[in-house]
């Protein structure tokens, strides 16, 4: 694998018309510095063009933070709504076919920030109605592991240089489960690209079983404990720890708690060895600029900690919003992917003290039928005093954060967390249990609240102690004001990772 990839102007690629874009100018010249690396990130998700969750944001904002250092390209499969975001996509390679995974071609969106997107386009694996990973009824797509496995396998021959584009990356950055045989892939064909894999959720594995090894081309070799065998079956998840040269997570809390018997999904053991050998860290989550009271496009109105007028136009849009009466008294809001891990059910039970003590909830998520069913049922308790959206729009979730002064996340566990950075950022205090980046992003009782123990007694003691705060407006503005102000930006969290692409660079380096 060669270093020496200075370039002074982006590589010659084909522009073939695919029917659905429009030819834009083919090639920007741009000067890229010496001692800029080219990095791939491989994804299912990203913000600009699909997201159902924080991998989406940090996918997005991530490889902008780390484009004034390196240049960092992102592949995505192309799905459906990628095919129809108005973006123009070029064709710019072709990939045979390989075992059971058909043959694709990779089109090239470039943004317009410059971000580079490498698109998988496989009509059909991808584009189809429904989410990244299933159906509109949330069943997942039975051919995940094919389509995954094709963009895990897409990724190694982008690496390898393969793949028709005259652009090779010097390190590989694969993220959860879609993208975990990236790093796989890349090892079982000898392709000496240096590989980091992040863990978003450990939850989320990526199932299969053994059987569909001749169908992704899985050495047999690799079906066994030290490679991605998980009792029985095959785990994506555990490829992409098994075979990347370094593992991450998005936090450091949750890089301890992984190794624990309680929070690390039956691979604590695999995660502890790994850990031992200081091959696992915890990176932090930053956000995007974009998330800024002054200036972010989603509101109606700017505001800072000197002037609040902006955060009342907004508490007064989603009370009218969520059917809501107008009220003095403190609104929560709860912005989140309605799924066990987020602690719906906590909330529910807390719910009351809530309305007795004067607040409101205003509730937008969506997720599992049984949690989406919860929260409707909490609004028709509580008319008036609680309202629930089920569905996912960005700029209502943007405004509720600006809008409220309380953000709820009775997480179980949480690797990161994004939400309660967002809420910070729009001066709404979030009230949190004392987990994974939860614990590393809030202070308690200057940032925001935390709980111990993730049951009703021990959230309810924080909500009172929130109340309280909001009873005593120079205590509630200051613990605004501190929230408002902590460092969360990438630009100011990014440092780790370019040590981390450093470090694994130079022993790749030595050891060639
Ligand atoms: N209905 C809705 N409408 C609009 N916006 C909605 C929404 N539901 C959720 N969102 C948004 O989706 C994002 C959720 O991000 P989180 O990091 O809080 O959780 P998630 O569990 O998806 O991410 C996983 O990956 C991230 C990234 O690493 C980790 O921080 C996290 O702990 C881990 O569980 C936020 O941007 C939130 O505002």
């Amino acid at each position: 694998m060669s270093h020496a990839a200075v370039q002074t102007h982006l590589p010659q690629e084909q522009g073939l018309a695919i029917p659905f874009s429009t030819i834009r100018p083919h090639l920007q010249v741009r000067t890229v510095q010496e001692n800029k690396k080219k990095i791939l990130f491989v994804t299912s998700e990203l913000t600009d063009l699909v997201k159902t969750g924080g991998l989406g944001d940090v996918s997005a904002a991530l490889p902008r933070a780390l484009r004034e250092f390196h240049d960092v390209r992102v592949l995505l499969p192309g799905y459906r709504q990628v095919l129809e975001s108005g973006q123009t996509i070029r064709v710019v390679g072709t990939l045979p076919g390989h075992a059971a995974l058909p043959p694709c071609r990779i089109g090239r969106i470039d943004l317009d920030d410059g971000l580079i997107v490498y698109v998988l386009l496989s009509p059909e694996l991808y584009d189809r109605d429904g989410t990244p990973y299933g159906d509109e009824h949330g069943q997942d797509w039975p051919d995940n592991h094919i389509r995954f496995a094709r963009l895990g396998l897409a990724a190694a021959h982008v690496a390898a240089g393969s793949a028709c584009i005259s652009w090779r990356p010097d390190l590989l950055h694969a993220h959860d489960w879609p993208a975990a045989l990236a790093p796989a892939y890349l090892r079982w064909r000898g392709i000496a690209t240096p590989s980091v894999f992040t863990i978003h959720n450990l939850a989320y594995q990526g199932l299969l079983s053994p059987q569909c090894c001749p169908e992704l081309d899985i050495p047999r070799g690799a079906c066994r404990m030290e490679g991605m065998e998980f009792h029985g079956k095959l785990s994506f998840l555990k490829a992409g720890i098994a075979y990347a040269d370094r593992i991450t997570t998005v936090s450091a809390t949750y890089a301890r708690e992984i190794t624990t018997e309680a929070f690390g999904c039956g691979l604590e053991g695999f995660l502890r060895a790994k850990a031992e050998r200081g091959l696992l860290s915890g990176i932090r989550n930053g956000i995007d600029e974009s998330w800024h009271p002054e200036s972010d496009p989603h509101l109606l109105q700017g505001f800072s900690a000197s002037d609040w007028h902006g955060k009342a136009v907004h508490a007064e849009y989603v009370r009218h919003h969520f059917d809501l009466e107008a009220s003095a008294g403190p609104l929560f809001v709860v912005v989140s992917r309605l799924v066990r891990q987020k602690g719906l059910d906590l909330t529910h039970d807390v719910a009351g003290t809530i309305v007795r003590a004067g607040g409101q909830l205003a509730v937008i998520g969506r997720g599992e039928p049984v949690e989406e069913e919860r929260m409707r049922g909490l609004a028709g308790r509580f008319p008036g005093r609680i309202g629930v959206r089920v569905g996912f729009e960005e700029t209502l979730a943007r405004r509720m954060f600006a809008g409220s002064d309380f953000l709820l996340m009775p997480s179980r566990y949480e690797p990161c967390g994004l939400s309660q950075m967002y809420a910070q950022r729009f001066g709404s205090l979030p009230i949190a249990h004392r987990t994974g980046g939860l614990a590393d992003s809030i202070e308690d009782g200057v940032t925001g609240f935390l709980f111990e123990r993730p049951c009703v007694e021990s959230y309810r003691e924080a909500v009172e102690r929130a109340l309280k705060v909001f009873a005593l407006p120079s205590l509630f503005h200051a613990m605004r004001r501190s929230a408002m102000t902590v460092p969360c930006y990438w630009r100011q969290t990014v440092h780790p990772y370019l040590h981390l692409y450093r470090q694994l660079l130079e022993s790749r380096h030595e050891q060639a």
